[in-house]
């Protein structure tokens, strides 16, 4: 009883916003930002590859991307081509040479050196570990430089990290915390911009878009 009193309590501070914060007592806002399709070109990156790797094959405009998952779509085009598709994100260099999305690591920038902000850059590596977790951390450092390495934040489960606000290009951000403490902003993609936004969802539509006003509206 205790417990969902708090719980429901907990909520309704979040669902108030940037208030919940102020009450707790802390001036600093936490700002989590997703690496793949906020800052690092994934989709982009993959697209390229992939028709360098397989010129004869099917692919997937950008524009006609739909789901989360890449491999999911190239699977349903041809069964074959979902393995074909994981080979590319799979492979050496591939995390490391993604490009940055446009406008992606100013913004990053300038907010790391916003009074009482603090930044963490917030990933999933992939379950293929031989390159993918080296290439996140040289890939900050190559972008955003090596003072970023403190703000790097590998995890599968995003919800047990506490934090104010979430930017992130995936619609549902799930794991073992049912109520995570940050508010999930969705950065816009060409895999996600169909969706019909909820009415809770916030959305950054890319980073042209009003982030500092986001930022503000949680403080
Ligand atoms: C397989 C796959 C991974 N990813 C990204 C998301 C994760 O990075 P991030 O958490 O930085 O967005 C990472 C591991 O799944 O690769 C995609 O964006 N699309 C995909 O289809
Ligand atoms: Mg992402």
């Amino acid at each position: 009883m205790a417990l969902q009193l708090q719980r429901g309590a907990r909520r309704l501070l979040l669902h108030i916003g940037g208030s919940a914060r102020a009450f707790s007592g802390n001036p600093r806002l936490r700002v989590l930002l997703d690496m793949d399709g906020v800052i690092a070109d994934f989709e982009g990156g993959f697209l390229k590859k992939y028709r360098q790797k397989f010129p004869n094959e099917p692919f997937i405009s950008l524009e006609d991307r739909r789901g989360f998952w890449v491999s999911t779509q190239y699977g349903e085009l041809r069964g074959d081509l979902c393995d074909k598709a994981i080979s590319i994100w799979e492979s050496k260099n591939f995390f490391l040479e993604l490009e940055p999305l446009p406008g992606s690591v100013e913004a990053v920038k300038a907010m790391a050196t916003m009074e009482n902000t603090d930044v963490f850059i917030c990933t999933s590596p992939i379950k293929h570990y031989a390159h993918c977790p080296y290439e996140k951390y040289a890939w900050v450092e190559k972008h955003l430089g090596p003072d970023f390495l403190e703000k790097v934040i590998l995890t599968r489960d995003k919800t047990v990290v506490s934090g104010d606000i979430l930017i992130d290009d995936k619609p549902d951000i799930l794991g073992v915390e049912p109520n995570p403490s940050w508010e999930h902003v969705l950065f816009t993609a060409c895999h996600n911009k169909h969706l019909r936004a909820s009415s809770t969802q916030r959305r950054l539509l890319s980073w042209a878009d009003d982030w500092r006003g986001v930022l503000e509206s949680k403080r």
